[in-house]
């Protein structure tokens, strides 16, 4: 058994292999609890990948993922969302026909799936929360609008917002600024700051302004494994990073 450690997320030796292709290969990364940690590299590098082993979407064949020093390697799912880990993929996956609201309120957990949220009796502890979060994801006037019709960048925050709904204690996120206009980017940079206060966050991202302005510390990926890590000034002036990555 490994020692208990002080931080949020404690990921150790942690390897998958596809066919025998290494695509994340003995990575070891520790992210405190507060910390928004960004994760960059090439295409391929491993990146989603290490994101699907945190979150259970895909078993790793080696080491360790300790959050709060429960491994969640070997847990479900399920269980892992329940127990404070949220995670956004790439492409938003919202409910277009339903409202802002209805979306944040089918996925406020309390172990309903969608229709059976929308046939429940809204409670004031549900709505207020919705509330907040919509002031949170910049929505709160958009709250009886549906959401197909909302513009991509606010599509992306509802889904953040979807994710709040259930406070985790980590949020994983894949490309969160992808498509979004300046503007947009400006206003999920000080959102994401503001969601890792109290938690922690890890964000695959490919925008360097972008990074240089939410990143506590870099983590750079590279045919799965870690090639570099620091902050954001150490890791783009490493020749490594330049070579790999950063130079193209
Ligand atoms: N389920 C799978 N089966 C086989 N190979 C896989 C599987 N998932 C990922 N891979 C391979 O693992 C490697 C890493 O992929 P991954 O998507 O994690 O990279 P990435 O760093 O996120 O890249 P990108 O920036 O393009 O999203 C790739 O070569 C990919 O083809």
């Amino acid at each position: 058994m490994p020692l208990d450690t002080t931080f949020a997320l404690a990921i150790e030796n942690l390897t998958v292999s596809f066919d025998g292709f290494k695509a994340v290969d003995k990575v070891s990364l520790y992210v405190d609890e507060g910390e928004l940690r960004v994760v960059i590299g090439p295409n391929g590098a491993g990146k989603t990948t290490l994101l699907d082993l945190i979150c259970g979407k895909t078993r790793p064949t080696g080491g360790s993922v300790r959050f709060y020093n429960q491994e969640l390697s070997k847990l479900p799912e399920q269980r892992i969302v329940r127990g404070g880990v949220g995670r956004k993929f790439q492409t938003p996956s919202i409910y277009g026909a339903l409202t802002v609201f209805e979306n944040l309120e089918v996925s406020f957990p309390r172990g309903r799936g969608v229709w059976g949220s929308l046939f429940f009796k809204r409670d004031a502890a549900v709505e207020q929360k919705v509330h907040e979060v919509a002031r949170e994801i910049h929505l709160d006037a958009h709250l009886d609008e549906e959401a197909g019709l909302l513009s991509h960048g606010q599509k992306q925050w509802l889904e953040i917002g979807m994710l709040l709904i259930a406070d985790p204690k980590l949020v994983l996120l894949d490309e969160p600024v992808a498509g979004m206009s300046v503007r947009e980017r400006e206003l999920t940079a000080h959102l994401l700051r503001r969601i890792a206060k109290g938690r922690s966050v890890i964000v695959i991202e490919h925008d360097m302004n972008f990074v240089r302005e939410i990143a506590d510390k870099v983590t750079v990926m590279h045919q799965g494994k870690v090639l570099a890590e620091g902050s954001m000034e150490k890791v783009e002036t490493d020749p490594k990073v330049i070579e790999v990555y950063l130079g193209h």
